[in-house]
């Protein structure tokens, strides 16, 4: 069982204007194992975001099959859809989506509501996640508006982490880094990525940062009609 893909994409094809002869992004076949680390990228307006809204069932395509670990994410209903995404995938986006005014404990709850793990255990691994992100416990009790950019993305990947996901889909976390941070922002992040077990699809346009990645993808391969994608 453990040897199902994380991710199965078969003939799919998504366009935002549904009218438009044209699909935005078409996926003949793309699968990716459960602990493989996906670099993504691509020029900007190429579909990238697109890709990762798909990848968490917030878009649905009008045609072909997501599958993640062998739920296909367009035959649930919305609710039971909001309840997987909540509980199997982490998110961090391109601005972080902290709510500015509640602390960080509180923005770490938010994201830990739809848990099937009980209070206690939540607030010691939030504790434990902290810590291996290297943020000052004393961070939970500040309004998020009062942290650094680094640290703000440092409580992005602790909420995205919190339950256990085992997808974890990260746009563009870095651009506000110079290099040497970003380095280490995603040298963290797959180190905790690697400790869960996890799998990961990071979208950016620095390419300097692939070679942290098992694997990378160039979405345009997803643009072309008919394509089979050998990545
Ligand atoms: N909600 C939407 N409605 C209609 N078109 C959209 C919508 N969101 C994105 N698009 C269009 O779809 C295309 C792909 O957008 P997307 O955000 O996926 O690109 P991207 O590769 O992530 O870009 P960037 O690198 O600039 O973030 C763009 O042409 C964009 O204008």
């Amino acid at each position: 069982m453990t040897n199902r893909p994380a991710i199965q994409i078969e003939n799919c094809q998504f366009r935002y204007h549904p009218d438009s002869d044209k699909a935005l992004l078409q996926i003949a076949h793309w699968q990716v194992e459960k602990g493989e680390t996906v670099f993504v990228y691509g020029p900007s307006g190429s579909g990238k975001s697109t890709l990762l809204n798909l990848l968490a069932g917030i878009l649905l395509p009008q045609q072909g099959s997501i599958k993640l670990d062998e739920v296909t994410l367009n035959q649930l209903s919305n609710r039971k859809r909001d309840a997987f995404r909540a509980r199997h995938i982490g998110m961090v986006f391109q601005r972080f989506n902290l709510i500015p005014y509640l602390t960080v404990a509180d923005n770490i709850k938010l994201a830990s509501h739809f848990s099937s793990h009980d209070k206690p255990y939540l607030q010691q691994r939030s504790l434990e996640l902290m810590n291996d992100l290297q943020l000052d416990i004393e961070l939970l009790e500040r309004p998020a508006s009062q942290l650094s950019v680094g640290q703000q993305q440092r409580v992005a990947i602790v909420r995205a982490l919190i339950n256990q996901p085992e997808l974890l889909i990260v746009d563009e976390p870095t651009s506000a880094l110079d290099s040497d941070a970003r380095d280490s922002f995603v040298d963290l992040l797959l180190k905790q990525v690697k400790v869960a077990g996890a799998t990961i699809i990071f979208v950016s346009h620095d390419r300097s940062l692939a070679q942290h990645f098992s694997r990378q993808l160039d979405i345009q391969s997803f643009m072309v009609a008919g394509e089979k994608h050998a990545v």
